[in-house]
Formats: C-alpha cells, structure tokens, sequence
C-alpha cells in the first residue's frame, strides 16, 4: 500500500532560490532549509515572508537546520540551492545526511551535479528560470517566470526519486517538466545566464539592457562562442544555430526579465564571489580546450574576476 506519509525535503544553502522553494514547498511537504543564522532567527520569530509571483504571504511551517545534526532521518530527498562557488563546502557540512539519499540541484552554471555526484549516488539536474531575490531577513522576491523547473536524473537510478520530486514539485503549484536529457538541460540554462549575468552585474543593469544595440553585440558575441563550444562538447541543445537561441533570447526571454536583476548582480553588489568560473569562466576554459577562440567570454569573464577582487569596481 502507497505511504500516506507527508514527504520531507531538505533544501541545502537556503536563500533567494531556497527560501522561496521552501516556502512553496510547505505546502505539500515537510520543509528543512540550511540557512544562514540571519535568516533563520527572522523566519523563527515572525515566519518567512514571501511576496511576488509565487504569492503574498508569510509561511510558519518551514524549519530552519544551523547543521547536519539538526536534519531529522525522515528527509526522503535534498536539493542544493547554495551558490556554485558553495556546492562542496555544504556537500561536505551535510556529507552524512546526503549519503545515500537522492540529492537535487537548482542551481545555474556547469560543474555542481558533479561536485554533488562525489557524495550520494542519485544525483537529479535542474533548472529554474524564475527570478528570486532577498528583500530582507527571511523575507524573498519572486519576479518573473519564464519557463517550467526541468528535473533529470543525472546519476544513479534516479528514475523513481526524479518522479518523486516532482510529483511534490507539481502538487505544490510550481510548474515542472522531467528531462531526459539534463546535461543539455543545464547548458540550455546556462546560455541565458551566460549572456545576461554578467553584463547585468557589472553595468548595475536589469536584464532589459541587453537590448541595447551596443549590448546586443556583446551578447550575440558571447551566445555565439558558446554554441560553438557546446557543439565541441557534443552537448545538443534545442535550437540549431545561434542565431535560432537569439531569436528566442530577445523575443522570449529578454522582454520576460527585462526589468529585474539577475543574481549576479547581488552577488558583485554584496562583495562575494559570482559564479563566473561556473559560466562564462567555464567556455573561455573548454574553448581552450578545443582550440576555440572566446575573446568575448575571456574578457566578460576578466572583468567580473576584477570586480570582485576590487571593491571600488562594483
Ligand atoms: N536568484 C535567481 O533569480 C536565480 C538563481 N539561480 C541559481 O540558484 C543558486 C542559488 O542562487 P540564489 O538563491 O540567488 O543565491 P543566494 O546567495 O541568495 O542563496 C544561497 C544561500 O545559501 C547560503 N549558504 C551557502 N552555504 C551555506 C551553508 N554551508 N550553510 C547555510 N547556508 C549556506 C548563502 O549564504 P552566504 O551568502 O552567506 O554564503 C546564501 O544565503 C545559484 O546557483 C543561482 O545561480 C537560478 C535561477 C534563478
Ligand atoms: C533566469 C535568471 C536570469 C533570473 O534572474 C537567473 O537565472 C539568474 O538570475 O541567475
């Protein structure tokens, strides 16, 4: 007979994407989210506030863990929702509580469900082009959505923990799509963040500016050097030719997070490291590899690492 017990999830590294998912979450499941102390001490005394497209309105129910030794047994699945530049600093913190259990991932850029994959054998992909942002302690923005959370199993037998999630996923009102094929997944993403992440954080820019004629030629520079890369990877991507993805960039993606910032601008804003090396860091790197010239991610990529390494540029 089915369990009719309510399914435990654990979110690992707890902030705008996190928190939001947790408060989403609690509506269908038991929530557990590895914050930092600051969030957790608001969302104890006056719950976690949500506001934005996912609802208005502050939720009581999601437990905050300070360390592996406050998860309960009953957690059936996690999800990693730290920054990149976190994944093996909380995979190791949480290394006995992972073990063995299906283990998730949301987070942009190449490179975490590796990472992920050294610690637990089930390791599920994802996406979530929505974005999310702290408006304070315990409380976050959800703004635009553009497309469904897409869920694969990345590693492992995965298959019945990948229809778990997102049967919980789902019946929490988030829209979700499996995939057969996330390593692609994440480089259908990551062409988004490629061309608009760090543009938006070293120009103090919402998304919209990509549009700028002398924007657009970065941009167009950027999504070109990528798909030449994917293409030497062998990584199939849903448009042909870059010329295909720019045309869905400008015309979807683009008007759909044109007034909003994406979280590379939090983190340049905040003094801590980007994702840089995760995204357009990664081509200029495998594009090295391949003998494949990437000026245009070398240089982008050059300026975030300086700004990061120089208060006084962001
Ligand atoms: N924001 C967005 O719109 C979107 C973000 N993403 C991706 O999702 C991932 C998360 O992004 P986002 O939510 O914006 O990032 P945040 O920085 O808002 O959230 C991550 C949180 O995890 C905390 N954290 C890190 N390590 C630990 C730890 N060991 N214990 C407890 N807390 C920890 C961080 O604290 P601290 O900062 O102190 O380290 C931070 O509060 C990234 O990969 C991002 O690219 C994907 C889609 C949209
Ligand atoms: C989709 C987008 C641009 C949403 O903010 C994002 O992934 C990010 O901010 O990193």
């Amino acid at each position: 007979m089915e369990s009719l017990k309510r399914p435990a999830v654990l979110i690992l590294g707890a902030g705008a994407v996190g928190l939001s998912l947790a408060g989403r979450l609690s509506q269908v499941a038991t929530v557990y989210a590895a914050c930092r102390p600051v969030h957790a001490g608001a969302i104890r005394d006056r719950g976690l506030v949500m506001e934005g497209v996912w609802g208005d309105r502050t939720v009581g129910t999601v437990a905050c863990v300070s360390g592996p030794a406050d998860v309960p047994p009953a957690v059936d699945v996690v999800v990693v929702t730290a920054k990149g530049t976190g994944t093996r600093a909380i995979c190791e913190e949480y290394a006995g509580v992972i073990r063995g259990r299906p283990t998730a991932s949301l987070q942009n850029g190449i490179g975490n469900e590796e990472i992920i994959a050294e610690y637990t054998d089930t390791v599920i992909g994802g996406t979530v082009t929505t974005n999310f942002s702290v408006a304070g302690p315990g409380h976050v923005r959800v703004l635009s959505e553009s497309a469904p959370m897409h869920l694969g199993v990345w590693s492992g037998g995965g298959g019945e923990a990948l229809g778990r999630l997102i049967g919980i996923i789902r019946s929490a009102g988030i829209p979700v799509e499996a995939d057969s094929d996330i390593r692609s997944g994440k480089w259908t993403k990551a062409l988004l963040n490629i061309a608009v992440n760090p543009i938006c954080a070293l120009l103090r820019a919402p998304v919209g500016a990509a549009v700028d004629e002398e924007i657009r030629e970065i941009v167009d520079g950027l999504v070109r050097e990528t798909f030449a890369v994917a293409g030497a990877e062998g990584v199939r991507l849903p448009w042909a030719t870059a010329d295909d993805y720019l045309d869905y960039l400008f015309r979807v993606q683009v008007p759909d997070f044109a007034a909003v910032y994406p979280s590379m601008y939090h983190d340049l804003r905040q003094g801590r490291r980007t994702e840089i090396d995760l995204l357009n860091g990664y081509i200029a790197a495998l594009g090295e590899r391949h003998g494949i010239a990437t000026p245009q991610n070398r240089c982008i990529a050059g300026l975030v690492r300086y700004a990061e390494a120089h208060p006084d540029a962001r």
